[in-house]
């Protein structure tokens, strides 16, 4: 409640939009391949109702914040505040925008447009053609960055693009020989915990053929709760055989291969490319018919080179352990860029670079 307020009602607008971002975190993962939508009521200045998107298949952030309303009849003199604009079309649930016009709420606020084809400003439409007062744009930008894998699949058409990996101080992400079907650890246990966790969140982990011959790479969720993501790798020549793990038919799993005769059995899902010719943006449609709106690329540098050469990458989370290695193989390296965040994960430093 704004008691002898100073605000201007922009300012009140940007608050309440700020709330939902808030609100629409708790949903970010479970919400994939959904956006997820923060939304508040607010009724003469007060917050009467609150929500945000249920995990996937679930109710958007629209009706669950009704629902949350102890009285409804002063829905009929509220202001909806949501981050993205309410749906038009009928999905796993009804149209947003429609149940918006039945409780006859007479304004609503709007972070940022959708951009899925299937709303795209209808669901705007829709309400104003109802005679609702609607308003368009606050804190667009960070709306649209609180659901930017759903941005980057829709306006990009591909997956939003994390690249990482873990490095020496003196720049090295393995030795030049390692023991076989073994990974060479870098990065402490907390960060290969992070890791984990991030492997619960996005949608898809992929790696290089070097890396699946010689680390054997799980790519599960082990060490955090959750979901494993969509495994892939590269395998042009049909390298990859049994008993690699990535073969062990435990998450689903996608071989990009050149073989175009290979039938996708239980275990594995086979997507052709062309590997002559600019395969990191083949990748990314591969991906983009999967419906995976997000991938982290795990390496190695031969594969993490390829994405930053051709530029088609978002995100950069680089683990940089204290020792020194003297040899091996060289670590990528990306543009530096003034958007880079530090942290301290006890002797790791972990830089995240956004492009
Ligand atoms: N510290 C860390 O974070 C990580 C370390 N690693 C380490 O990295 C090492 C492997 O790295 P690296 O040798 O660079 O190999 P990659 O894992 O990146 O695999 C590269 C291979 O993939 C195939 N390929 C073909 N075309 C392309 C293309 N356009 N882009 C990418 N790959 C293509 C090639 O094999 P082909 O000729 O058969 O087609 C190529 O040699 C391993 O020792 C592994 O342990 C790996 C991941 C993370
Ligand atoms: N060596 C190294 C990493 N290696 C990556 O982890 C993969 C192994 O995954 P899994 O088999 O599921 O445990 C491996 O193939 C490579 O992609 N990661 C890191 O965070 N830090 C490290 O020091
Ligand atoms: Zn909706």
């Amino acid at each position: 409640m704004f008691k002898d307020t100073a605000l201007s009602t922009l300012e009140k607008h940007e608050l309440y939009i700020s709330r939902c971002l808030q609100l629409a975190k708790q949903g970010t993962y479970a919400a994939l391949p959904n956006p997820s939508v923060g939304a508040v009521i607010v009724h003469n200045d007060k917050i009467i109702g609150e929500g945000f998107t249920s995990a996937y298949g679930g109710p958007h952030a629209e009706p669950n914040a009704i629902a949350s309303v102890k009285n409804p009849e002063l829905l009929k003199e509220s202001t909806l505040y949501v981050s993205l604009e309410p749906c038009s079309h009928f999905g796993k649930t009804p149209p947003c925008a429609d149940l918006v016009i039945e409780k006859k709420i007479p304004k609503v606020v709007i972070g940022t447009i959708d951009p899925f084809a299937k709303v795209c400003g209808r669901g705007i439409e829709k309400m104003r053609e109802a005679g609702i007062e609607v308003i368009v744009g606050i804190l667009e930008k960070k709306c649209q960055e609180s659901n930017k894998r759903f941005f980057t699949f829709h306006q990009n058409k591909r997956p939003y693009i994390i690249l990482k990996w873990a490095q020496t101080a003196d720049g090295f992400i393995a030795p030049n020989t390692q023991v076989d079907n073994r990974p060479f650890w870098i990065s402490n246990n907390y960060s290969k915990q992070l890791v984990h966790k991030w492997r619960s969140e996005e949608m898809a982990f992929l790696v290089g053929t070097n890396t699946a011959l010689k680390d054997n790479p799980s790519l599960t969720t082990r060490d955090w709760y959750g979901k494993d993501p969509v495994r892939v790798y590269l395998d042009r020549t049909g390298k990859v055989t049994q008993p690699n793990a990535l073969l062990d038919g435990v998450a689903k799993t996608i071989c990009i291969t050149t073989n175009n005769d290979l039938v996708s059995t239980d275990k594995v899902v086979y997507a052709y490319a062309d590997f002559s010719t600019n395969l990191p943006q083949q990748i990314c449609d591969i991906l983009y018919q999967h419906n995976i709106l997000s991938v982290v690329i795990e390496g190695g540098t031969t594969t993490l080179d390829a994405f930053i050469n051709c530029g088609l990458w978002d995100e950069a989370r680089i683990f940089v352990a204290q020792h020194n290695l003297g040899d091996g193989v060289k670590a990528p390296q990306v543009p530096s860029s003034n958007n880079t965040v530090q942290h301290r994960i006890l002797n790791d430093t972990l830089n995240i670079v956004k492009r």
